[in-house]
């Protein structure tokens, strides 16, 4: 018998924790991630703000066109870095977690304005479910690293990632459309899947890659999240820290 808890389930109870513990009714602005963990936590955003009838102030800043849509959708109040470019708390998904908290975001191609908004905030909160949870990235993400790129240098820079780092650079190919991804900022993206036997110092290796021209974001955030909430094959939530 499989007794591990769904993993829509662990996604729920990790954003319901976090959600509750760092909005309260001083936070003003809270930016809003992207993927499928997110969705739970912007539930418990309105569930907050329509049937407990609190938080009635707060402002949310998307980071991707799913955000947007997701804030919309349940009628809460819709911001943006132009009105409101200091976040009290961000909240986002990963795609893995080391144990230094360095993540690997991106899977769902919103790199690019989650680094953004994500900076904006005085804290990150990212909520996971259990097998995002990892000692070295790659254990358990296996699809690599997404870097955003300017669509006219995707072939030199895959040939400068693969030169500088090893491993394999791909573009990646939409599923339902026939050619690549385009990302929300009208970008492609690269998939690089580095070498798992390598040791890599992810600070170093982040900062070599926005240096290479056409770069223009990375999916390695290092230093960047405060606290990660992770709902557990048991039910349990576990709470990682820097
Ligand atoms: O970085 C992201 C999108 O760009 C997501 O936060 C990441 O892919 C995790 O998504 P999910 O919550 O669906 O597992």
């Amino acid at each position: 018998m499989n007794d591990k808890i769904a993993l829509d389930t662990a996604k729920n109870l990790a954003a319901k924790a976090a959600v509750d513990q760092w909005v309260t009714e001083d936070t003003k602005v809270v930016g809003v991630g992207s993927g499928s963990t997110v969705v739970f936590a912007v539930e418990r955003l309105a569930e907050r703000v329509w049937k407990e009838g609190c938080l009635a102030d707060m402002i949310c800043v998307p980071s991707s066109y799913q955000a947007r849509k997701l804030i919309l959708d349940h009628n809460l109040t819709l911001g943006d870095l132009d009105r409101n470019p200091k976040i009290d708390v961000y909240i986002d998904g990963a795609d893995e977690v080391d144990s230094h908290m360095v993540l690997i975001k991106g899977g769902g191609g919103c790199l690019m304005q989650e680094k953004i908004v994500s900076s904006c905030a005085k804290t990150v909160i990212i909520i996971a479910d259990y097998t995002k949870k990892s000692l070295r990235l790659g254990e358990q993400w296996c699809q690599g690293v997404p870097i955003e790129v300017s669509p006219m240098a995707h072939v030199p820079i895959k040939l400068k990632i693969e030169e500088l780092f090893g491993g394999v650079a791909s573009l990646r190919i939409a599923l339902k459309k026939a050619g690549p991804v385009v990302t929300d900022n009208g970008n492609f993206l690269l998939d690089w899947k580095f070498l798992a036997k390598r040791e890599y110092n992810w600070d170093e290796v982040n900062r070599a890659l926005t240096m290479i021209p056409g770069v223009l974001e990375t999916g390695l955030f290092v230093d960047i999240a405060s606290k990660c909430y992770f709902g557990m094959a048991d039910g349990a939530v576990k709470v990682q820290s820097k």
